[in-house]
């Protein structure tokens, strides 16, 4: 008994002696010169090998894979643990990106297998060292490198300032037309764009499979290109969603005006001239097959939206084009298999509201949201872009801006939102789908729509003609499955 009592005590003795190591050897930091140690007396029983990637190739070019593993390690979030780090401002001023230091070590691991890798700075001679044990080497050294390859793919695509292509018309000599671009600095994201977050993680999902789909699109004998139709009436958000769309996938923007294009192979010396990894945009569709406002045919129009000529120089491509309604455009431009997805942009409901109540003026609730329910219950609504204007012009008094959307909805927005309000309960009409690939399908329904009525804000002085470009036309919904 006696015995077990002095077990007990010397357990007890060493479990607080272990406590107190602990203790020191983490607070003093001395457990790094433990771990360098452990390391080292590891390494004594490994065989090891070494890869060099100097920065220049013999004909003193530079080497891309110096370049390729300077981005990806400085990604890493190892790199923090070595013994110096240098720290710079990035793009944006508040960011702070850390870049390694000359000579000094950073840990990988990469499928199980831990990767050294040094950075040997010598007179101006620069090189990674890849140190590997030789037992992982033939496991993993292939796939590590071509792991590093998509990685700096992909994080260089992210750096890159994205821009705005215009095409402009051809000039008096008769040339070809031109792409001209600026800096693509729209800040529209997914986040800050008022939609239902169901419909809204369906588009990510869907671009994002996209991204990732380029062996089965060309298994299917299809173009790598995805289309999407945004629908709506004006000021629902459609120009800021494809501005979302490519600063979510980070690409460029080519903004196809037709009324500068002067036919139909001009057109295609266009769509030639884009390059990989674009958004394409067509505006307001609609309105240039209605008014017949531009040179280039239905035909070549079509060929340009299937892309069959993109397919030989450039692809990763999404196409959006813009409409304001469907039901006055060609049956041929919304034949399915030609647009992709279609997505409705409709007036503003009131979860779309809150939505926008909680950006523009920080309110997540509010003693007068009952009340603006309940007027968007009984059908009245206006686009986002009029209740986000009411808001941001009152943005000093949330109880002001709330007022005057709900004397705006009142006044301005009787039976605008019955549509809407019909579009839930209405499921039978015409029914198409125009998805594929797995993804989710559209379902359309038709009803009512009401014009546009000039609406004049209460607080601002200022005036909102609405633009929209046809008097009335019906609605087509797109009802999500499932
Ligand atoms: N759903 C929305 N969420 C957040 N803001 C919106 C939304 N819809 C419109 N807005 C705001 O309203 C303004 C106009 O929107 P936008 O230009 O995207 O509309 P649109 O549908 O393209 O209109 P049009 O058909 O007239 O071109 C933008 O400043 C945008 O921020
Ligand atoms: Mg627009």
């Amino acid at each position: 008994m006696k015995i077990l009592g002095y077990l007990f005590v010397l357990l007890c003795i060493a479990l607080v002696l272990l406590f107190l190591l602990r203790v020191v050897l983490f607070k003093t930091g001395l457990i790094y010169v433990v771990k360098k140690w452990w390391r080292f007396i590891e390494d004594c029983f490994h065989v090891y090998q070494f890869f060099k990637v100097p920065e220049f190739n013999d004909g003193m070019q530079e080497n891309q894979l110096y370049r390729k593993v300077c981005v990806y390690l400085n990604s890493l979030a190892s790199i923090e643990d070595s013994d110096f780090t240098n720290l710079f401002t990035g793009r944006k001023q508040s960011e702070i990106v850390l870049r390694l230091d000359p000579n000094q070590v950073v840990e990988d691991n990469f499928l199980g297998a831990r990767i050294s890798w040094i950075n040997e700075e010598a007179s101006k001679n620069r090189t990674f060292v890849l140190k590997i044990r030789k037992a992982d080497k033939r496991r993993i050294l292939r796939p590590y490198l071509q792991h590093i390859h998509t990685v700096a793919d992909e994080l260089d695509q992210m750096k890159k300032d994205l821009k705005l292509y215009m095409n402009v018309g051809r000039d008096q000599n008769g040339s070809n037309a031109r792409w001209r671009s600026v800096a693509f600095t729209h800040p529209s994201t997914f986040e800050t764009i008022a939609m239902e977050s169901d419909l809204k993680n369906k588009v990510k999902y869907d671009l994002e499979s996209f991204l990732k789909a380029k062996q089965y699109y060309h298994r299917l004998g299809r173009v790598w290109k995805r289309s999407y139709l945004l629908f709506g009436p004006s000021g629902t958000g459609k120009s800021s969603f494809v501005a979302a769309m490519a600063n979510f996938l980070s690409y460029d923007v080519y903004d196809l005006d037709l009324s500068k294009v002067s036919d139909d192979s001009d057109l295609k010396f266009l769509l030639l001239q884009t390059s990989s990894k674009s958004v394409i945009v067509i505006e307001d569709l609609d309105r240039f097959l209605i008014e017949k406002s531009t040179a280039a045919s239905l035909s070549g129009i079509l060929n340009f939206m299937d892309g069959i000529l993109s397919s030989c120089c450039a692809e990763e491509r999404v196409m959006v084009f813009t409409m304001n309604g469907k039901d006055q455009v060609d049956p041929a431009i919304l034949r399915p298999g030609r647009i992709d997805v279609h997505i409705h942009f409709p007036l503003c409901d009131f979860t779309a509201f809150k939505t926008l109540a909680n950006s523009c003026l920080g309110l997540k609730d509010h003693k007068l949201f009952p009340q603006v329910e309940e007027i968007f219950q009984s059908g009245a609504s206006l686009s986002p872009a009029e209740i986000s204007e009411l808001m941001i012009a009152n943005r000093n008094s949330p109880s002001r801006a709330l007022k005057s959307v709900i004397s705006a909805l009142q006044t301005d927005g009787d039976g605008r939102g019955a549509a809407s309000v019909g579009r839930r309960l209405c499921h039978d009409g015409p029914r198409k789908t125009v998805e594929e690939i797995g993804e989710p399908s559209g379902v359309f329904c038709r009803e009512d729509a009401y014009p546009v009525k000039e609406f004049k804000k209460l607080y601002g002085l200022l005036r909102i003609k609405s633009n929209r470009k046809t008097p009335s036309f019906d609605l087509a919904a797109v009802e999500k499955d499932g």
